[in-house]
C-alpha cells in the first residue's frame, strides 16, 4: 500500500480537531463534527488525538489523518504519543501518519527515540511518522533520525523554546528548519490567521496545521473577550 498523504496535503491546510477532558468541547461526537465541518470548508486532512477521536473522524470523513495520543507520565514532561504503546494505538487505527512528540527531554519508561523509531518503521513501514519539535537541535534529531514529516508543533510549549512563537520575524525559525531539514516540513502551533498560514505555504512548507484558531471556541471568545 502506497501511502499518499503528503501528496494528498501538499499546499493545503490540516485542521486539528481535539479537545482534552478539561476542554468545554470534549466529545468524540463533537469532533467528528469539527471534523466534518473542516472538510466541507476544504481541509485535506485531519489531526486528531487518541483512538476514539480517532475513529469517530474515520467514521464521519474520509480525509486522511494525523494521528496522535497525548498521555502524562509521570516520570516525563514528554506527552504526545510519548512510548511505544501508544503509537501502536494510534498506527493500529489505520491513520496516514503516527505524530509524537521530539523536544529531547527523556522518555517515559526510559524508552529512547532511536529505538522508538527504529521499531515503529518495522512495525508500520506503510504508516508516515511526524516529528513534533520545539528548537532546530530537535527538528535536526527527527530530521537525522528518519521521520517523514518534520512539525514545528511544540515552538512556545517546552522549557527551551519558551516565549517563542513560530511566526516571531516573519517565521525566522520556520525558514531556519525548512533550510535546514531534508524531510518536508509541516507548520504547525500558533498559526492562528489566513495570512500566516498563506506564509507558511509560501516559505515552502509541505502542508499547514491549524488548531485552536478554528476548533477551540474557548481560545476564540478568549481572544475576543481580551480585547474589551
Ligand atoms: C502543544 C500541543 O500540545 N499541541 C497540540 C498538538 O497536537 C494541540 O493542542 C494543538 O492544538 C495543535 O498542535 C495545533 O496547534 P494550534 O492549536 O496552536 O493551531
Amino acid at each position: 500500500m502506497t501511502n499518499t498523504f503528503l501528496e494528498t496535503v501538499k499546499g493545503k491546510l490540516i485542521i486539528s480537531c481535539q479537545a482534552l477532558p478539561d476542554e468545554p468541547l470534549h466529545s468524540s461526537f463533537i469532533m467528528a463534527r469539527m471534523a466534518r465541518a473542516a472538510k466541507r470548508a476544504g481541509a485535506v486532512g485531519i489531526r486528531a488525538n487518541s483512538v476514539v477521536d480517532i475513529q469517530a473522524i474515520q467514521d464521519e470523513t474520509d480525509l486522511p489523518m494525523i494521528g496522535i495520543a497525548k498521555t502524562n507520565y509521570p516520570d516525563s514532561p514528554v506527552y504526545i504519543t510519548p512510548t511505544m504503546k501508544e503509537m501502536r494505538a494510534v498506527a493500529a487505527t489505520g491513520v496516514e501518519v503516527v505524530a509524537c512528540q521530539v523536544t529531547g527531554e527523556p522518555r517515559p519508561n526510559g524508552e529512547k527515540l532511536a529505538d522508538i523509531v527504529a521499531q515503529f518503521k518495522q512495525e508500520f513501514p506503510d504508516t508516515l511518522l511526524m516529528a513534533d519539535t520545539d528548537i532546530l537541535e530537535n527538528a535536526l534529531i527527527a530530521d537525522e533520525l528518519g521521520f517523514d514529516i518534520i512539525g514545528t508543533t511544540m515552538r512556545g510549549y517546552t522549557p527551551k523554546s519558551q516565549g517563542t512563537n513560530v511566526a516571531d520575524n516573519d517565521f525566522e525559525y520556520l525558514k531556519a528548519v525548512l533550510k535546514q531539514v531534508k524531510h518536508p516540513v509541516v507548520a504547525e502551533g500558533k498559526i492562528d490567521t489566513p495570512e500566516k498560514m498563506k506564509r507558511c505555504l509560501e516559505l515552502g512548507c509541505q502542508a499547514v496545521v491549524v488548531g485552536g484558531a478554528i476548533t477551540r471556541p474557548l481560545e476564540i471568545a478568549s481572544r475576543f473577550i481580551a480585547a474589551l
